[in-house]
C-alpha cells in the first residue's frame, strides 16, 4: 500500500494524519464528479444550511462550509434564523427545503436553542435530503447495513483510518462518547469494518485501561486534553474528534505533545477532523444529488 501525501511519516514521532490537506484532496474528487453530473442534470448540487441563533462556533462551521461548498461547484444555501425562532416556523422551513426540487442536502446546524426539541426538527427533514444522516431513517439504514447516507464526522474518521492502516478488519476500536452525531455511529461504521469495538461514555470504568487496548482510539467527549499519553497503546491510531475553545486556543480530546510520542498516527486539531466532516458532507450532497436524481456516481469515499 502506498502511503498518500496527507500522511506524514515523522522519525521518532506519529505519523501525522493532515485532514486538511486529506480534506482537500476529496474536495477535488467531489468537485470533478459534481460538475460531470451538473452536465447531466442541468444544476449544480444544492446544499441548505440552516443555522438557528448566535453561537460564534457555529458560524465559523457554517462560513467553512459555505465557502468549500461553492469551491466544489456546488450551490450553497444559508439560512440564518434568530435564537427565538419558533420550532413549528423552523419545521415549516425544513418543509419548505424539502418540498424545493433543487435542494439536494438539508443541514440543521446542532446545537439548536434549548426551547426546541431537536429530535422533531431533525425528523422533519427528508431522508433522501438527509445530508447529516440523523434521521431515524438513515440511523436504521445504518443499523441494517443497507444503503443510505452515514453521518459526516464519523465516516470522515473511518475513512482516514483506512487510508492509514488498510484493511480494518480484526483492530480493536475504542470510541469514547456516544453521542447520535458522533459516537454511536462511528462505533456502527468502525463495526461495518469488521473492528472490535468498545463504545466507552461517561459511565466506562477504568477509561484508562479500556483505551490501552485500543488499536484505533477515537475520543469523541468535548473534554480538552482528557486523554493522556499513557492511555495510549504504542503505535495505536488516535483520532481526534473534539474541538475545544481554551484559553490556549483550540484543543483536542486527546493531549497532542505527550501523545505524538507514543501513537503510530494521530491527527491534530485543528486541521484534523475537522476539515474532514465538511468534505465528507459534501460528498453527501454529491451522493443525494445523484440518487435524487437518477444518476450515477463514484462514491468519492470509495474510488
Ligand atoms: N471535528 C468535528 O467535525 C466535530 C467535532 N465535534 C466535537 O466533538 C466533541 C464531542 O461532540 P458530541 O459527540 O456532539 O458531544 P456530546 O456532548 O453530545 O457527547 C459527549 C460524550 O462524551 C461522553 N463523556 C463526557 N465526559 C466523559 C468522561 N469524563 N469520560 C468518558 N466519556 C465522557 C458523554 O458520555 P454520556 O453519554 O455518558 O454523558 C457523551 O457520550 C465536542 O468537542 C465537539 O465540539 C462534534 C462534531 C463534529
Ligand atoms: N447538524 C450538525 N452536523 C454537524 O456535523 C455539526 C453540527 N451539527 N454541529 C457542530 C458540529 C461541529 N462540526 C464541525 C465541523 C467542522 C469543523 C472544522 O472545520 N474545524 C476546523 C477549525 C475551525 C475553527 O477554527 O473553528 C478544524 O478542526 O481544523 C469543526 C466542527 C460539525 N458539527
Amino acid at each position: 500500500m502506498t502511503t498518500p501525501d496527507f500522511i506524514r511519516h515523522r522519525e521518532g514521532l506519529a505519523s501525522l494524519i493532515d485532514g486538511k490537506l486529506a480534506s482537500a484532496a476529496l474536495d477535488s474528487a467531489v468537485a470533478a464528479q459534481s460538475a460531470a453530473l451538473a452536465a447531466r442534470i442541468g444544476r449544480k448540487p444544492c446544499l441548505a444550511v440552516v443555522l438557528v441563533g448566535d453561537d460564534p462556533a457555529s458560524h465559523v462551521y457554517v462560513r467553512n462550509k459555505v465557502r468549500r461548498t461553492e469551491a466544489a461547484g456546488m450551490i450553497s444555501q444559508e439560512f440564518r434564523r434568530p435564537d427565538d425562532l419558533g420550532e413549528a416556523e423552523l419545521i415549516a422551513l425544513v418543509e419548505t427545503l424539502n418540498a424545493d426540487p433543487a435542494v439536494d442536502g438539508i443541514l440543521v446546524q446542532m446545537p439548536l436553542p434549548a426551547h426546541m426539541d431537536a429530535r422533531r426538527v431533525v425528523e422533519a427533514i427528508d431522508p433522501a435530503k438527509d445530508v447529516d444522516g440523523l434521521t431515524a431513517t438513515s440511523a436504521g439504514r445504518l443499523v441494517l447495513g443497507a444503503d443510505g447516507l452515514r453521518p459526516c464526522t464519523p465516516s470522515g474518521c473511518v475513512w482516514l483510518a483506512r487510508q492509514a492502516l488498510g484493511d480494518l478488519s480484526g483492530l480493536h476500536t475504542v470510541v469514547i462518547g456516544r453521542s447520535i452525531l458522533v459516537g454511536k455511529p462511528a462505533a456502527l461504521l468502525f463495526l461495518e469494518q469488521d473492528c472490535t469495538v468498545t463504545l466507552a461514555h461517561s459511565r466506562t470504568r477504568d477509561l484508562p485501561e479500556v483505551c490501552r487496548s485500543a488499536d484505533i482510539l477515537v475520543a469523541a467527549v468535548g473534554r480538552p486534553e482528557m486523554v493522556k499519553a499513557d492511555w495510549i497503546k504504542p503505535g495505536a491510531c488516535v483520532l481526534d474528534v473534539g474541538i475545544n475553545r481554551t484559553d490556549a486556543g483550540l484543543v483536542g480530546d486527546v493531549a497532542f505533545g505527550p501523545s505524538e510520542k507514543i501513537a503510530g498516527h494521530i491527527t491534530p486539531v485543528p486541521g484534523g477532523i475537522g476539515p474532514m466532516t465538511i468534505a465528507v458532507l459534501l460528498a453527501n450532497t454529491l451522493k443525494a444529488a445523484a440518487a435524487r436524481t437518477g444518476e450515477k456516481i463514484t462514491d468519492p469515499l470509495r474510488g
